[in-house]
C-alpha cells in the first residue's frame, strides 16, 4: 500500500509537473536577469523527488516482509469464529466535493502574468510577501506553488484551526500533501482564495527541502533500536520523537491551554493503590472481553486520533493492520488522514489475509452541514463498521497555546512580535449539538450500537441511557478540548461510587493518560468494560510502522497479563472495587 501511495504520488507529481494548466515549475523559470524562459529544470525536480519516493518504497517493501509477531498469543478464540464473517465490503469514498472553482484557464494569475500591472518579473508572488499573511484574521498557504488566501477556511477545517493557522505565511506543501487528496483546496475555496503563484524557483527550493526532510526521517527512522527492544509505551514515544519535526510533536502531543487536564490524565491513575489477592492459582489467565460489542484480545481499544499520516507515510494504515494482526478494536477518526474507502480497503485485505473480521468503529462528529454526516454515515454502514462513537466533547475548537507559541518559535515572525491567537469559534464542529440530534444519528446508522465519546457528567450518562444508547466513554479528549476538565478515570470513580448500576446499565469505557497495563486494570475496577489509548498508538505507528502498532499491544497485552496474575485474578470479571484504594474522594 505505501509503495502504491508513493507510486501514485509519483504519478500525480509527474502528471501535475506535465499538466498545462498546473503550477509552471517546468515551463518558467526565472533567468538571473529576472526574465523567465522555457526550462526543463523543474521536471529534474520531479524526477528526483520519484527517485527518491520509490527508493524509500523499496525499504518499506523490505522491512514489511520481515514482520514477525513479537508473541505467541494471538488475535483470541471468539474473534477467530465469529459467526460475522467478513465485512460488506468497502464502497469507496467517492469525494463528492465540487469540481474545482479555480479555472486557471480563465484566471490568468495562474500563469503568473497578470499581476501589478503586467510587469512579468513582478508576477509572482514573493514567499516573503506570502510570509506577511500569517495571522488567523489574515491567513495565506503556499501549496504546490499556489497561494491560497485561508483566512476563513481555517475555521472550518475539519482537522482543526491550529494545524493551519500556526503554518500561516509558509509554503505547507509537507504538511499539506501526504494528508490531503489532490486538489483538496481547490474544491473547497471559492475562486477569490486563490491568489496566484509564488515563484517556481521558491517552489523548487521547497521541493527539495521537502525531499531532504523525507530522507532524514526515513534515515533515522531505520537507524532506531530494534522494535523488539522496545519496553514500555512512553520508549516508543521517545522513538518517534527521536526524529518527526517539531510541528508533528506538537500536534501529537499537544494540550489545550496550561495542559492541566493532560497531566492529570497521567497523574489521576496514581492517587490509587492496587490491593492484590494471593495465594490462587493464575497460571492462566484470560484478559479477553468484548469492547464497543466486537471480540477483543485485551480490555483495550485504540481511541480515533487524526492525522496519522503525519507521523508515518502508512499513517492508519499501520494501525489497521497492527491491530487486525492483535486482536484489537480500531477507532478510525473523523479527520483520519486516509480515505476510509482505503482504510475499509485495508482492513477487508487483513479479514481475507487472517481468516477473522477485525473490529473497526468510527468516530463522528456532528457537522454543522448535516449533508457530510448523511454521506459520511451511509459509507461508515455500508463499509461494515461495528459502532459509532459520537464525539461530543467538541462543539466548538479549543486553544491549543503551545501550537500558538510554536508558530512564535518557528515561524518567521521578528523576533519579539506577537503572532497572535488563533481563532477557533467557528470550526467545522457544530455549537447547536443537543440531545435531539441523536434521533437523526440513529436513523442514518441503524441498527448500529452508539458511544458517546467524551462524557463526565453522571447525568449525560443517565440521558446516554434515556436516549437508549449503548454506552458512553468517559474521557477529556486527551486533554485537548476543555483544560480543566476531569479525566475519564476520576469521573468514571466519581460515577462508580454515586451510582455503581449505572455502570452496569450501560457500557462505561474511558480514555485519557493510560500507559500501564495496571492502570487497565484500575479502570476495569469501576466498572470500566474497557479503555482507550490514543497518543500511544500515534507515536508507535510513527517511530515503526505496523510493527510499532504490534509491539504496543504486545507490551500491554504483557503488563496486562502480569498484573492480573500478580492481582490474583484469572479473569477480567474478578477485578473488583476493593482491590483498587484510592487516596482521596474528592466528590463526596
Ligand atoms: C493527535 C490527536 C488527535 C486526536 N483526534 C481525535 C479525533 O479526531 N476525534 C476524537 O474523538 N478524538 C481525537 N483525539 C482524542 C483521542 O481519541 C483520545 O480521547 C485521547 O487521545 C486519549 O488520551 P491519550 O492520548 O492520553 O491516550 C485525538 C487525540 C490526539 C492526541
Amino acid at each position: 500500500m505505501l509503495r502504491n501511495n508513493i507510486i501514485n504520488n509519483i504519478l500525480r507529481l509527474t502528471k501535475s509537473a506535465t499538466h498545462k494548466n498546473s503550477f509552471p515549475v517546468q515551463r518558467f523559470v526565472h533567468s538571473p536577469s529576472g526574465g523567465t524562459h522555457s526550462s526543463d529544470n523543474g521536471t529534474k525536480v520531479y524526477v528526483v523527488a520519484a527517485i527518491g519516493a520509490a527508493a524509500i518504497a523499496g525499504g518499506y517493501a523490505k522491512y514489511r516482509s520481515n514482520l514477525q509477531l513479537d508473541s505467541g498469543v494471538d488475535v483470541n478464540e471468539e474473534q477467530r469464529i465469529d459467526p460475522d464473517g467478513g465485512v460488506s465490503g468497502a464502497k469507496g469514498s467517492k469525494k463528492t466535493g465540487e469540481v474545482s472553482k479555480i479555472n486557471p484557464k480563465e484566471d490568468l494569475r495562474a500563469e503568473g502574468w497578470i499581476r501589478n500591472g503586467g510587469e512579468k518579473e513582478k508576477a509572482y508572488i514573493t514567499m516573503e510577501e506570502v510570509a506577511r499573511h500569517d495571522l488567523a484574521q489574515d491567513a495565506w498557504v503556499v501549496v504546490e506553488g499556489k497561494v491560497f488566501d485561508v483566512s476563513n477556511f481555517h475555521k472550518y477545517h475539519p482537522g482543526g484551526s491550529q494545524i493551519i493557522v500556526a503554518n500561516a505565511g509558509k509554503d505547507v506543501t509537507e504538511l499539506f500533501k501526504p494528508v490531503h487528496p489532490p486538489k483538496t483546496l481547490e474544491n473547497n475555496l471559492s475562486p477569490e482564495c486563490y491568489k496566484g503563484m509564488v515563484d517556481p524557483r521558491a517552489v523548487a527550493d521547497s521541493l527539495k527541502a521537502y525531499e531532504a526532510e523525507q530522507e532524514r526521517i526515513e534515515r533515522e527512522r531505520n537507524a532506531l533500536a530494534p522494535v523488539e527492544t522496545m519496553l514500555g509505551l512512553d520508549e516508543l514515544q521517545e522513538a518517534a520523537e527521536s526524529f518527526l519535526s517539531p510541528r508533528v510533536i506538537n500536534y501529537y502531543g499537544a494540550s489545550s491551554l496550561d495542559g492541566y487536564s493532560l497531566a492529570e490524565n497521567r497523574s489521576s491513575f496514581r492517587k490509587c493503590r492496587l490491593v492484590p489477592r494471593v495465594m490462587r492459582d493464575v497460571t492462566k489467565v484470560r484478559p479477553q472481553t468484548t469492547i464497543f460489542g466486537v471480540p477483543s484480545a485485551l480490555p483495550i481499544y485504540i481511541s480515533p486520533a487524526s492525522n496519522a499520516l503525519l507521523g508515518h507515510p502508512d499513517g492508519e494504515l499501520n494501525i489497521v493492520r497492527g491491530a487486525s494482526k492483535t486482536g484489537i478494536v480500531q477507532g478510525i477518526s473523523a479527520a483520519a488522514s486516509f480515505p476510509l474507502s482505503e482504510i475499509l480497503e485495508e482492513k477487508s485485505k487483513m479479514d481475507q489475509e487472517g481468516g477473522n473480521k477485525m473490529g473497526m468503529v468510527y468516530q463522528v462528529y456532528l457537522s454543522r452541514d448535516r449533508q457530510k454526516n448523511v454521506e459520511q454515515l451511509k459509507e461508515v454502514v455500508e463499509g461494515g463498521c461495528q459502532a459509532l462513537l459520537l464525539t461530543v466533547d467538541s462543539n466548538v475548537g479549543d486553544h491549543r497555546q503551545s501550537t500558538e507559541k510554536l508558530k512564535g518559535a518557528k515561524g518567521n515572525a521578528e523576533p519579539g512580535t506577537r503572532m497572535g491567537p488563533i481563532e477557533n469559534d467557528h470550526q467545522w464542529h457544530d455549537a447547536s449539538q443537543n440531545w435531539e440530534d441523536l434521533k437523526f444519528i440513529k436513523e442514518l446508522a441503524p441498527g448500529l450500537p452508539i458511544y458517546l465519546k467524551g462524557v463526565s457528567h453522571i447525568e449525560d450518562v443517565r440521558l446516554a441511557k434515556e436516549y437508549g444508547l449503548a454506552g458512553c466513554i468517559l474521557s477529556n479528549h486527551g486533554g485537548r478540548q476543555l483544560d480543566g476538565a476531569r479525566t475519564g478515570f476520576d469521573s468514571l470513580r466519581s460515577i462508580y461510587a454515586q451510582d455503581p448500576q449505572l455502570v452496569k446499565d450501560v457500557e462505561i469505557y474511558i480514555d485519557g493518560g493510560v500507559r500501564r497495563g495496571h492502570e487497565v486494570l484500575q479502570a476495569l475496577a469501576f466498572g470500566a468494560k474497557g479503555v482507550g489509548l490514543g497518543r500511544p498508538f500515534l507515536w508507535a505507528q510513527a517511530a515503526y510502522g505496523e510493527k510499532g502498532v504490534i509491539r504496543a499491544v504486545r507490551i500491554l497485552e504483557r503488563e496486562i497479563v502480569t498484573a492480573m496474575q500478580l492481582m490474583g485474578v484469572t479473569d477480567l470479571s474478578q477485578i473488583k472495587p476493593d482491590m483498587v484504594e484510592c487516596l482521596q474522594e474528592i466528590w463526596k
